[in-house]
């Protein structure tokens, strides 16, 4: 190349990178203010959060029932805030995810989604309602009644997802022109394979409890014979096991397996040895030293 030609070159570099940086800025910062803005103009219920100092179990409960806990504009940042809170609880230990009277989630509110059905906010949207990797806990959802749209895509932000037996999954995308877009499909295929995530979202399928068992959506199915309260006092019991230990430690293994499960092998490794440093010679490791353990 002449010296005249990488000149240019490198002034078409520059140019790029100049209006690659002002897209950027323009995606994250006051445009995402401006959804926000449009988000609080829907509101309606609320994403409560319970922590539970001395299990070190939270519970977050999307409470909209007169819309069968549909995720209003108000509840996505609602949501985003809690999720602030628990990445900080260094003593939980895991988080039940559930809905109020006895269901869970009807996906996003309808009456927000027409408001910004243009591919714009559709997109900005994405950034208030992601909850991929962000659960610092183990996770489970608690399904009772329906989890649809943007309520199934979030039982697959959980570690487990356990179903009360009249309970039905169903991504519903479909049959909204859609597909999801919080992270629900990548999930969904890593969950139950790439042969069944394509069934269930190209039948926008119902999954009921065993057919979601078959498929490896379900962790377990909850038989429950009373009223209130019930399935929540099963999911933990069935928690009970899985957190039973000190909560750094229980953090430290949600942590390692989040990144073998979704970082590629080499960065999965790193994290992993960086992981086992904040555990080697900590307090729980030198107890149980002191304690010699058999494990019989
Ligand atoms: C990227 C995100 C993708 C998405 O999530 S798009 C949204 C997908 N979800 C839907 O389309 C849900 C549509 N709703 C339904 O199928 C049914 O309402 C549902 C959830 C099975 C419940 O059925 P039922 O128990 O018979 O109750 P119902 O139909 O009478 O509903 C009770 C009241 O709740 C309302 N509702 C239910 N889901 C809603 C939603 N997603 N957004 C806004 N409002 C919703 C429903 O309109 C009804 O209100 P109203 O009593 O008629 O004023």
């Amino acid at each position: 190349m002449s010296v005249c030609g990488a000149a240019r070159f490198r002034g078409s570099v520059a140019r790029i990178l100049q209006q690659h940086r002002a897209v950027c800025s323009h995606t994250s910062g006051s445009s995402t203010e401006g959804i926000r803005e449009k988000l609080q103009a829907f509101p309606g219920g609320s994403v409560e959060l319970r922590k539970q100092r001395d299990s070190g179990v939270a519970l977050l409960t999307l409470n909209n029932p007169a819309r069968r806990n549909a995720l209003s504009g108000s509840m996505m940042l609602d949501l985003e805030q809690r999720l602030c809170e628990l990445e900080t609880w260094t003593e939980g230990r895991a988080v039940i995810v559930q809905g109020a009277a006895g269901t869970f989630c009807s996906g996003s509110d309808l009456s927000a989604v027409r408001a910004i059905a243009n591919p714009h906010d559709g997109m900005k949207m994405l950034s208030c309602g992601d909850v991929s990797g962000r659960l610092p806990l183990i996770s489970v959802a608690l399904v009772e009644g329906r989890a649809l749209g943007g309520g199934a895509e979030l039982t697959t932000a959980c570690d487990f997802r356990l179903m009360t037996s009249d309970a039905v999954i169903q991504f519903v995308h479909k049959h909204m022109g859609l597909v999801p877009g919080w992270g629900g499909a990548a999930r969904l295929v890593r969950i139950v394979g790439s042969q069944n995530a394509l069934k269930l979202l190209s039948g926008a399928r119902k999954v009921d409890p065993d057919t979601g068992k078959q498929m490896g959506l379900v962790d377990e199915v909850l038989h429950c014979s009373s009223g209130e309260g019930e399935a929540l006092c099963q999911a933990e019991r069935w928690l009970g096991p899985l957190i039973q230990g000190p909560a750094p430690v229980i953090q430290a293994v949600k942590r390692v397996v989040v990144s073998g499960r979704e970082l590629p092998l080499d960065q999965a490794l790193q994290t992993e040895r960086s992981v086992f440093g904040t555990v080697w010679g900590a307090p729980a490791n030198l107890e149980a030293l002191a304690l010699k353990p058999k494990h019989k």
